[in-house]
């Protein structure tokens, strides 16, 4: 098998770099059914956009390269011990490449492993199977929508929804809930797997597993067939659209399983995976380890523009300019006049420094002085993939992360420290949206995922700081230019985020009478 960890090398770039067939197809269909003059329609060709370039660079689609899940089939007798120790090799040259971001952490010490090692990382399960070839398949499901998956426990009281008890009409709202309360922070337009039954673990396992499903598959079980369609259309009635911003696109897929459950339990596990599903797969010879063929079509064949785009080059630079002639410049440092010009609905272009924070700086700057001057600063939720050479260090993706993490510091640090802007996506809460109000600063929502349309922005890494922290949660100094985001949540008390929640949380309700009966 001497091959064997050079093809999970190349199963690893793949997954991360190049989104498969089916996945780009059901973005295409989503771009279609949204209006492109919209922000959900504007958040959706930068995502497609997005997919290219990172094809096109061989980098990394969205800089949370997620917890690496392998799932291996093997032939009888083969050695998996061997087959393990080659994909750590992999993961390691992968890393080291910049196609993975180091995402392993020690859960006390908060110490990163560099490598994406540690122990429960990677995740490899392994199953014989009575066939000639190896199937090896991988997911890279990041934190943020990871975050947004969710267990039911059946009977239960459901916010909107009412009373969900153990039948079909019961999983059905389960599964409505669990598309409204990920809103966009999940990167949506997302994809779900549902596991029902099973215990606790094996509930969301076979969740996880639904997620490897082809996009286009047709359920074998009629009634879980029906289930996956009347939940693609209804939960694309809940207006939450592409990054919460509300719109026709919410839902791309969804995948339904069903096993076998205790008398006393009733669990239904949902697994939500943001626009940036990453899977793919290869059939391995089990002599030579070299890779008979993929599992998923290969997404390089599908173009992410629409027709009108390529046929429109004239009419798309016309585009490109008026859209140019919308937008704000903010130069950083920026003063507390030019945000409080500022409203919800505003495209601003960043120009000048800004800072890299998230999970691990936040906390410090708590009870810590900050390492510069912030005054006027803007700050990035981002956790970057970053690669060094002699020349210094480079940004290799740098898409922003989920905000609401952050809710219980953000409004201090905003005040302690005289920052003006706030750079993330998914939104804020109220105690955030207070302190942009009193402090006079602004919440501006860049695209989930677009690691590689925001890393083209940077020009140049000016320094760090608490590189302790580990790559992800170290604080970047990055020079910007051209970098686009939309206001969100501004200084007068509006928040896109707050009137999306309350509408889609109405439509919702809409989904109460029983549809299987
Ligand atoms: O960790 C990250 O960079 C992003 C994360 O996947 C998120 O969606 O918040
Ligand atoms: S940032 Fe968004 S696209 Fe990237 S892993 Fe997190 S949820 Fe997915």
């Amino acid at each position: 098998m001497k091959q064997f960890e050079e093809s999970v090398y190349r199963l690893i770039v793949e997954t991360s770099t190049n989104l498969p067939a089916d996945v780009r197809r059901a973005v295409n269909r989503g771009r279609a059914a949204e209006d492109a003059a919209t922000r959900a329609g504007l958040a959706l060709t930068t995502i497609a956009q997005n997919i290219e370039m990172a094809e096109n660079e061989i980098s990394p689609i969205c800089q949370d390269t997620g917890m690496p899940t392998f799932v291996v089939h093997t032939p009888v007798g083969s050695n998996q011990i061997e087959m393990k120790k080659d994909i750590f090799k992999a993961v390691i040259r992968a890393t080291e490449d910049g196609k993975l971001r180091p995402n392993s952490v020690d859960s006390l010490t908060g110490k990163n492993s560099g490598d994406n090692l540690g122990p429960g990382t990677p995740v490899i399960h392994f199953e014989q199977w009575e066939q000639d070839n190896i199937d090896i398949r991988l997911i890279l499901k990041g934190g943020g929508c990871e975050n947004k998956n969710i267990q039911y426990s059946l009977p239960a009281e459901l916010e909107g929804l009412g009373k969900a008890g153990r039948d079909l009409e019961g999983i059905r709202k389960c599964i409505l809930h669990a598309v409204y309360q990920a809103q966009g922070q999940g990167c949506s337009a997302g994809f779900i797997g549902v596991g029902i039954g099973g215990d606790r673990t094996t509930g969301y396992e076979l969740a996880k597993q639904q997620l490897f499903r082809h996009i286009d598959d047709v359920n074998t079980n009629p009634d879980l067939q029906k289930l996956e369609e009347y939940i693609l259309e209804s939960a694309n009635q809940l207006g939450i659209g592409t990054m919460g911003f509300g719109g026709e696109v919410t839902l791309l897929g969804c995948k339904i399983g069903a096993m076998n459950r205790l008398p006393a339990s009733f669990f239904v596990s949902v697994a939500y995976n943001c626009w940036a599903f990453r899977r793919q797969g290869a059939l391995i010879d089990p002599d030579s380890g070299e890779i008979r063929d993929w599992l998923y079509e290969s997404g390089s064949g599908i173009s992410m523009q629409t027709e009108s785009e390529q046929e429109a080059s004239a009419a798309k630079e016309l585009q490109k300019q008026e859209a140019k002639n919308r937008e704000i410049v903010l130069q950083t440092p920026i003063s507390e006049e030019q945000i409080r010009s500022l409203k919800v609905g505003d495209v601003v272009v960043i120009r000048g420094e800004m800072h890299t924070g998230r999970d691990a700086l936040h906390k410090h700057l708590m009870d810590h002085d900050a390492p510069l001057d912030l005054n006027g600063a803007v700050i990035y939720h981002c956790g970057p993939v970053m690669l060094k050479d002699n020349e210094g260090w480079h940004v290799k993706a740098a898409g922003p992360t989920t905000s609401i993490r952050e809710e219980p510091y953000q409004g201090d640090i905003l005040k302690k420290f005289g920052i003006r802007a706030v750079i993330g996506k998914g939104g804020m809460g109220p105690k955030t949206l207070e302190a942009l109000r009193d402090h006079g600063a602004v919440y501006l929502n860049a695209i989930g995922g677009a690691a590689q349309y925001y890393a083209e922005c940077i020009k140049n890494v000016n320094g760090v700081d608490f590189m302790e922290f580990g790559i992800p949660e170290a604080m970047w100094h990055l020079e910007v230019d051209g970098f686009a985001a939309i206001v969100t949540m501004d200084s007068h008390g509006s928040s896109l985020h707050a009137d999306v929640s309350r509408d889609s949380a109405a439509k919702l309700e809409q989904f109460k009478e029983p549809v299987f009966v």
